[in-house]
């Protein structure tokens, strides 16, 4: 008997392996691993997808085994490669493997589950499940549904008052558009033209075009093009007299894009012998890493795309990561004007079926060359050339949800795969990845200088301690407010950020200092002018502005803290006449949003971009020639090892946008903490001694890339039940661990509760634990034990966020 083992699509502990299943005979040839199937699972026999793992001859499996309901694709969507991929990340990050799969996956091929429940009793009238009902005895399930109605419905199904379904409802759906195509000789046109009533005229016109070419085929709009006045109803007509036959064909939707021509620019010295280097390795199909480290501007990007030109010289393809903020309609632009018709974008600005058709465009070989954020790591290209990851250093590049993967680490282990060489660029590399090229395992490659002679721009530090402020607007140093006039002057551009990170924009009692907050999580709610409400970030809590103290009724209540909304408003009291664009979570939510901004400025239609670190990357316009950063400081008081390494990573980034052209750069940083050498060493561009500062700290501090990482996390609704569940890990796991190992904590997250849930943790740092990966497995089986309910357990290996 054949049998297929299927891993069925619930993330689970309990379901964490495959199943087996019989494969009926007629299914045989189809059934083959990669595929997604329907299959009946657990005591209900409700069908759940999965996908095919393996099949082999017999099963180990004593009882008798349930057949395969039905297989969804004719090829599997995940092949060997791929497969093997997700085995390897499921074991790296500690996450289930159907997870993983799924990562892998558009989303449009994900199965979307309703639950529907089926009255078998009539309800009580008072009964709260009426307010479910859609049909006359069944209702839909809400995936957001309250805990205790949903209790209700449990019991109802265990009375066998109602009984509940589960119907997986498909995403995907392929886009089709009608085909007319000429099926006659031409001597049969000409007579039907002869025929023809002289009034007729779009008939008279469509059957003159099939005279002179009796094959033409096209959707509506392509005869609309060879005849503008052409109604689809004559095509419809045309098709029912037997002149046309009209065909369903599968068309791609795609991305509409702004079409630019860039030339292929002569290279310089220092990019040619980056280039020459990355070649030789794809050439000689070597499992090499680059590290491309260059100062901004000058000229990365230009080395990638010519290695992209070469791999695909030699019949290979190319995979180009970019952080999601930088896919900028100027960075995809510039990749398909070098490689028209060859390019995949993905990113998530795309809706579900952009996305999909771009993955079906690759997976078929029709595009050759993708360019993605993060989960384009997983892009279905087989025989890749080259695997490059712009801004390396980017912290994006780390999924936050399970499966918690490194963008960076899937490109490397698929350029084993592929023995091709895999190119890191940044301005900033991580320090992870320069100490790596420090010891020889990455070959460094460096690009000291601009091209065509363009200066890196002078950078200025504001001493805020000391500075002149405008008058009533204490965020802005004269300097830099007389600097921003100077642009506005003689019409260039100035880009001004505002450092969010780990602040925002709050609402406190002057009387009684009362700071208003969640009432789900531990943080201050941050204020919204635009929509004129407060909101959480960190749960969806949102309630309006209040307009006196809760507390002590007082009306002297104000917003702290400066948000871009407000920054937006001085500005404009600054400066009337100027045009101003913000770019900040509220203005770019929209899809597309980011993306317009971007093209306005580029289309020089406002004087000013202000906005969060969003601006920092990415940006290329010539007219830009000041940057003005208004508060530095802020991402440096952070709890977190990592925050002189942001901070000095989002300044020197930030300041590489001016002067890139002919017209020279000036940056201004204002600051409260001058002497800080993150901010120091920004000013002057000096990356090398930031980073051999920077690894004598973390030496010091016994931190990564010294050591390894490993944050366990465990949240409850109960403070006391997730203190006590840490500890008891904690006491669990330390004699598991050498006497090297540290285990820092327990400590409440920074912020404790979030979504009434509270998360305490314990971060182990290693460097040589054989045995951590085997403890931390049985721990996640413990975890899932009867007596452990109600609590969560998170394993984040190589954690960026610590807070
Ligand atoms: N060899 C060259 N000759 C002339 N111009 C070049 C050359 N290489 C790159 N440029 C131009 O220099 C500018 C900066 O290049 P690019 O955007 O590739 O730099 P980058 O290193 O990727 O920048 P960043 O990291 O700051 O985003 C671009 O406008 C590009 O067209
Ligand atoms: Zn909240
Ligand atoms: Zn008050």
């Amino acid at each position: 008997m054949a049998v297929a083992q299927v891993i069925i699509d619930i993330p689970a502990q309990q379901t964490n392996r495959p199943f087996d299943y019989e494969i009926p005979e007629e299914l045989s040839d189809i059934a083959v691993p990669g595929v997604r199937v329907l299959v009946p699972f657990g005591r209900s026999g409700h069908l759940r997808q999965g996908f095919i793992w393996r099949t082999q001859d017999k099963s180990e499996f004593a009882g008798r085994l349930k057949p395969i309901a039905q297989i969804l694709d004719l090829d599997p969507v995940l092949n060997a490669e791929m497969l093997g991929l997700a085995s390897w990340l499921a074991e790296d990050t500690f996450s289930f493997l159907i997870s993983c799969l799924q990562t892998m996956l558009p989303s449009a091929l994900r199965a979307n589950y309703q639950r529907r429940f089926y009255l078998t009793a009539p309800l009580a009238e008072n009964d709260p499940v009426n307010q479910l009902l859609d049909h006359e005895a069944s209702g839909l399930i809400p995936d957001k549904i309250d805990s205790a109605l949903l209790a209700h419905l449990k019991r109802l199904e265990q009375s066998q008052q109602l009984r509940i379904e589960y119907q997986i409802k498909q995403k995907t759906k392929i886009k089709q558009e009608k085909q007319y195509s000429g099926c006659l000789q031409m001597t049969e046109y000409q007579d039907l033209f002869n025929q023809a009533r002289a009034n007729a005229v779009q008939q008279r016109q469509l059957l003159q075009l099939l005279v002179a070419e009796p094959s033409f085929a096209g959707n509506v709009k392509t005869w609309q093009a060879q005849l503008p006045e052409l109604k689809s109803s004559t095509l419809t007509q045309a098709v029912q007299k037997g002149w046309l036959k009209e065909a369903l064909v599968e068309v791609y939707r795609q991305p509409e894009v702004e079409s630019v021509t860039t030339t292929k620019q002569q290279l310089t010295d220092e990019q040619q012998a980056a280039y020459e280097a990355i070649i030789a390795a794809i050439s000689d199909a070597q499992n090499q890493t680059f590290l491309l480290e260059g100062v901004t501007g000058s000229g990365k990007t230009e080395v990638y795309l010519d290695a992209i030109a070469y791999a695909r010289q030699q019949g290979k393809t190319a995979l180009m990561l970019v952080p999601e903020i930088s896919l900028t309609p100027q960075m995809v632009e510039r990749v398909q004007s070098r490689f028209p018709h060859e390019v995949a974008v993905l990113h998530s600005g795309l809706s579900i079926g952009e996305r999909y058709d771009e993955w079906r465009r690759i997976e078929r070989g029709e595009a050759q060359v993708v360019v993605g954020a993060r989960s384009a790591a997983f892009a279905p290209l087989k025989n890749i050339g080259v695997l490059i990851m712009d801004e390396e250093h980017e912290g994006s590049y780390k999924q936050d949800d399970m499966p918690r993967y490194h963008a960076r680490d899937v490109i490397l282990k698929r350029a084993e795969t592929y023995h091709c060489p895999v190119i890191l660029g940044s301005a900033t590399p991580s320090l992870e990845s320069r100490a790596r090229a420090q010891k020889g395992r990455y070959q460094l490659l460096k690009l000291t200088k601009r091209p065509n002679q363009i200066q890196m721009p002078t950078v200025n530090v504001v001493d805020m301690r000391q500075a002149e402020k405008v008058a009533g607007k204490s965020d802005f140093s004269l300097q830099l407010i007389t600097e921003v006039k100077k642009r506005l002057e003689r019409h260039e551009q100035s880009v001004l950020l505002l450092n969010r990170r780990g602040y925002a924009n709050f609402i406190m009692c002057r009387d009684c200092g009362h700071v208003i907050k969640c009432p789900n999580c531990d943080i201050s709610l941050t204020l919204h002018r635009d929509i004129q409400a407060l909101k959480c970030h960190y749960c969806d809590h949102q309630e309006p502005i209040p307009a006196t103290c809760p507390a002590c009724h007082s009306s002297k209540i104000r917003d702290y803290g400066v948000g871009t909304q407000k920054i937006e408003q001085q500005l404009q009291e600054l400066f009337p006449e100027a045009r101003l664009l913000r770019m900040d979570v509220d203005t770019t939510s929209r899809k597309g949003g980011h993306q317009r901004i971007i093209r306005q400025f580029g289309r020089h239609e406002a004087d000013i971009l202000l906005g969060t670190q969003m601006i920092a990357k990415g940006l290329d316009f010539p007219e830009v020639t000041l940057v003005g950063v208004i508060n530095a400081d802020t991402s440096l008081s952070l709890p977190d090892f990592r925050a002189s390494e942001r901070t000095f990573q989002l300044l020197t980034q930030v300041s590489g946008r001016a002067g890139r052209a002919a017209k020279s750069g000036q940056v201004f940083i204002q600051t409260y903490n001058p002497d800080n050498y993150a901010i120091q060493l920004a000013a002057k561009q000096d990356y090398e001694t930031f980073y051999q500062t920077e690894m004598r700290l973390r030496h010091q501090g016994g931190y990564p890339p010294y050591f390894y990482t490993v944050l366990i996390s465990v949240n409850h609704a109960q403070e006391d039940q997730a203190v006590k569940k840490v500890y008891q890990i904690q006491r669990w796991l330390q004699p598991k661990l050498s006497p090297q190992a540290i285990v820092l904590g327990p400590t409440p997250r920074m912020i404790t509760r979030v979504n009434n849930q509270y998360y305490y943790q314990l971060i182990i740092k290693y460097k040589n634990e054989p045995r951590l990966l085997i403890a931390l497995q049985t721990l996640i089986m413990n975890m899932q034990g009867k007596n452990n309910r109600g609590f969560q357990l998170r394993i984040d290996r190589e954690p960026l966020q610590f807070m």
